[in-house]
């Protein structure tokens, strides 16, 4: 120290303040060092004890994890947990709600409504970035949930450690989790959309089932589309054995509102599937995109192709006079101006290609068969065919009693009791439904007895005209009725004149709409043809004028070179015109320059009247006109003088036309 201190005094320095910064330095280097030391150390430790799992987003532990962590307590201890009313998901948190977060919210009946709104069930997960510790099985459960590309508001990672000798307290954690996460969902189905974008799926939310029993279809269709799905995904083996492709596609095909759609939905519930659904029409699709998302649907779900007839067009209209079908066999493509460049030979190759998923259930959607590729409808990729038609009476008997709940005759103690052998023979949707478990909200639905709800369903059905009306139009009449059954029957004759009425004006106004519109395009192409017509016209002229004042220079500048060339002739001795380079000394200029000036000159002329006078026209008058002048006869030579003016020079091409003289 003594040393340092007899080196530094001769700076001058302070040694006292030097010396208590060196403390500082080294004070502070240690802890720095113990700290990086002890994380490390921890580190080793967590990595040599510690069990960690990963969950990605985009798979579904990740989703049954979610589900699990917010139905943990231990939230409810924790200082730092995100508050969600909405529902977790592979694709992050999507289903859109209003958030009603206030307390009574939690834990009350999720079917309670306020001012006509559902409650909101309140969801507790962990966040981001943080690591929460809780308790699961005697172990302490580490947790982190990360942003993998924050930027792009996706792409959340499930990160959970424990202190264990096996992974096993980690493999009943996520057995749990998913036995809680399918328990929940089993009243649901879960609706996936392609997204042409990143050619990916993407949760759409999850669907209360709809029981098969509320679509009314003539007997045996539905027990039979059952009955083939069921039998189909239990015959995988038999499939393999057989070299088949395990794949197999049903086409409801038939008149709009006639329940497809709600028929698929019915059957994802009780087949416990997920439903993927693909609008072939949509703007960016293409064969690349739809190979990938069709080789990205899970084994054992429903693929569902709404409006296969559209796929080859963008009109919006579905009606006959819009145009579906395929042009061109198997090249066709859809619409390119959006990005959208599907083809048929894609579309079938994205079916049954060697990337096509295997085990799921195809079922496409149209209402108009008749402009299907054939190749599309084939046995193989469409199996199963059921046509859809228009209400008949008993189809608008059994929407009648699904609508109307009876009184049962002797309240049963046990439904098994009670069934019949002639109950069982009865299809489902022409039973009454149950009296409403749940509570009234606001309104009461009077409960008749089953003999006449049978009695007023028959009246209803009679004066429903066979195969006219459409299911959803009946369904709507009896929605507006719901309250009302016995009024709803009295007036339904009435409602069918006015929906006749109603469809006779809509069916004029179309056609008038239609008569109209035609009219217009026809107006519209008949005036771009005019405009076509005159456009070429104008073309056609001004090239000729153009070509006309090219022939009229060349003949000018022709007639230059000739008269020239005689000139030169008649005077053999002096063939060089006389010019001046200063006031009065004559210059020699020779002939090539002299037609050289005289193009200049003429182009000159040209290009100033073109300024001057405006366009073509009057640069043609003028060309027109030397060519006049030219018309006649030169006989004389040519003098062709250079004069300078002050500072500037010029050369001046006169011809002397004897005749003019
Ligand atoms: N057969 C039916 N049984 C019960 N409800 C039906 C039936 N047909 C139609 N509906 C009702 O009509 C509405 C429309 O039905 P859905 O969307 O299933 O018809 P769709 O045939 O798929 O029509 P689109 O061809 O226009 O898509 C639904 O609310 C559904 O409840």
């Amino acid at each position: 120290m003594d040393t340092l201190k007899n080196m530094l005094s001769p700076l001058g320095m302070n040694t006292n303040a030097l010396q208590d910064t060196l403390k500082l330095v080294v004070i502070g280097g240690t802890v720095e060092t113990a700290r990086r030391i002890s994380v490390s150390a921890w580190n080793g430790f967590v990595d040599s004890f510690f069990l960690t799992a990963h969950f990605s987003q985009e798979d579904y532990p990740y989703d049954w994890l979610m589900h699990w962590l917010s139905k943990q307590p231990a939230w409810g201890r924790s200082r730092e947990f995100e508050i969600t009313t909405r529902t977790v998901s592979r694709s992050g948190i999507t289903q859109s709600t209003t958030g009603d977060l206030d307390e009574e919210d939690v834990d009350e009946d999720e079917d309670a409504l306020i001012h006509g709104r559902k409650k909101r069930k309140v969801a507790f997960i962990p966040s981001l970035d943080t690591t929460h510790t809780i308790y699961y099985r005697g172990h302490w459960l580490r947790i982190t949930r990360t942003k993998r590309y924050p930027d792009y508001g996706h792409g959340a990672a499930l990160k959970i450690s424990v202190v264990a000798r096996s992974n096993d307290i980690l493999k009943k954690l996520v057995l749990e989790a998913k036995r809680e996460y399918e328990k929940d969902a089993e009243h649901r189905v879960h609706i996936f959309m392609a997204d042409t974008t990143y050619a990916c799926w993407r949760w759409n939310g999850a669907r209360q089932k709809r029981p098969l029993s509320s679509i009314v279809l003539q007997p045996g269709v539905k027990d039979m589309l059952l009955a083939d799905c069921k039998d189909f995904l239990a015959s995988e083996d038999w499939y393999a054995e057989r070299g088949i492709p395990f794949r197999r596609g049903y086409l409801l095909h038939g008149v709009p509102g006639s329940g497809k759609t709600s028929l698929i939905h019915s059957l994802a519930g009780e087949l416990g599937l997920d439903i993927y659904v693909v609008s072939l029409s949509s703007k960016g699709m293409s064969d690349n995109t739809l190979t990938t998302l069709m080789s990205h649907v899970p084994s054992r779900c429903i693929l569902l192709l709404e409006d296969l007839d559209a796929a080859f067009t963008r009109s919006v209209s579905r009606d006959s006079s819009s145009t579906g079908v395929p042009l061109g066999g198997t090249t066709t493509t859809n619409n390119e101006s959006d990005g959208s460049t599907l083809s048929l030979s894609g579309l079938l190759n994205s079916l049954d290609g060697v990337a096509a998923a295997e085990g799921r259930l195809l079922f496409a959607t149209t209402n108009h068969i008749e402009r299907l590729d054939p190749a599309l409808s084939r046995p193989g990729r469409m199996d199963v065919w059921v046509n859809f038609t228009h209400a008949t009476r008993w189809q608008a008997e059994g929407i009648f009693k699904c609508f109307f709940p009876s009184k049962p005759k002797n309240p049963p103690v046990d439904s098994a009791e009670t069934s019949s052998p002639a109950d069982e023979k009865t299809d489902v949707s022409q039973k009454n439904l149950p009296v409403p478990k749940r509570k009234a909200s606001g309104h009461t639905i009077p409960v008749l007895e089953e003999a006449e709800i049978a009695e007023l369903a028959k009246r209803f059905a009679d004066t429903i005209p066979e195969n006219e009306l459409s299911v959803a139009s009946l369904q709507g009449y009896l929605l507006k009725n719901k309250l009302r059954p016995r009024e709803c029957v009295d007036e339904v004759g009435e409602w069918v004149i006015q929906e006749r009425e109603m469809r006779e004006k809509l069916k004029k106004e179309k056609a008038e709409r239609e008569a109209k519109e035609k009219k217009e395009a026809e107006e519209k192409e008949r005036k771009e043809k005019e405009e076509r017509l005159a456009k070429e016209l104008e073309e056609k002229e001004i090239k000729e004028k153009l070509e006309k004042k090219e022939r009229a220079k060349a003949k000018k500048v022709h007639r230059v070179e000739a008269s020239l060339k005689l000139d030169s002739a008649n005077s053999s001795t002096s063939n060089t015109v006389i010019g001046s380079s200063g006031p009065n000394t004559p210059t020699e200029v020779t002939l090539p320059a002299v037609v050289a000036a005289v193009k200049c000159e003429s182009s000159s002329s040209s290009s100033e009247s073109d300024s001057s006078n405006g366009g073509i026209e009057a640069d043609t008058e003028e060309s027109i006109t030397s060519e006049e002048e030219l018309e006649k006869p030169i006989g004389g030579s040519i003098n062709v003088v250079t004069k300078e003016v002050g500072k500037e020079k010029w050369v001046a091409v006169k011809g002397q036309l004897e005749a003019s003289d």
